[in-house]
């Protein structure tokens, strides 16, 4: 069997940006990290690791294209991955859509690289985690599965990722924990909450020095 090789060249890339931020208080998306919003430091990363980039949210840069939900209210961040497939597989070129989540600005540099190798054929999920607990909005996913995701969506709203992921073949990839000048940040650190945005200004600050 020929060997499946899957490189940036066939990967777009989604941000989600969607859901209530009820524990922030205000939209995550506009929360300002450092110098930036936070936005803006995961599309900075993403476009570095995918042919294309898109936001799944009401608003975004000028220069970046839209992806709203179209199961607004159902299924929390799946609504967003299927928003995703469905823009993605309407690109020539595209076969697999990366997922990233907008309160995550630490994610790792080679997250796309390290997710694509680990996909052995076309319908295989790669999923990342870290710390022994997995990340599944941090996922790579083949766009032939917007169907299946619809249907699912569908049938039931209250499941969740994880309940989606057991039908599939989904590999799950382990990152390392980034070492700074503090300690050692897992690069799947979010921010929910006014007190996790104290703690990222901490951690930018530990990448920078
Ligand atoms: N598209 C979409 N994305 C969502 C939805 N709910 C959550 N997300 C995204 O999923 C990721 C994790 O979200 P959570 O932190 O669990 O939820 P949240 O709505 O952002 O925040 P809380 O209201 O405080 O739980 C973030 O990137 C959200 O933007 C949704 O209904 N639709």
């Amino acid at each position: 069997m020929a060997e499946f090789s899957l490189d940036k060249s066939h990967i777009a890339g989604v941000v989600l940006a969607g859901g209530r931020s009820q524990r922030m208080g205000r939209d995550k998306a506009g929360v300002m990290l450092g110098a930036e919003n936070l936005l803006h430091h995961v599309l900075t990363r993403l476009s570095q690791q995918a042919l294309l980039v898109a936001v799944n949210a009401e608003t975004a840069p000028e220069d970046v294209p839209v992806v709203p939900d179209r199961f607004p209210g159902k299924a929390g961040p799946m609504a967003g991955i299927h928003a995703a497939m469905v823009y993605a597989a309407g690109l020539p070129s595209i076969t697999h859509v990366v997922t990233v989540s907008v309160d995550c600005p630490f994610f790792p540099a080679d997250l796309v690289a390290r997710l694509a190798a680990a996909i052995e054929h076309s319908s295989q999920i790669a999923i990342a985690a870290s710390e022994g607990r997995s990340h599944p909005v941090f996922g790579l996913w083949p766009v032939t599965l917007a169907a299946d995701l619809e249907a699912w969506i569908a049938a039931d709203e209250k499941r969740r990722v994880r309940d989606f992921l057991l039908r599939h073949d989904v590999t799950e990839v382990a990152f390392p924990l980034h070492p700074t000048r503090a300690s050692l940040l897992d690069p799947f650190f979010n921010i929910n909450t006014p007190d996790d945005l104290v703690e990222a200004e901490r951690w930018l600050e530990a990448l920078r020095a």
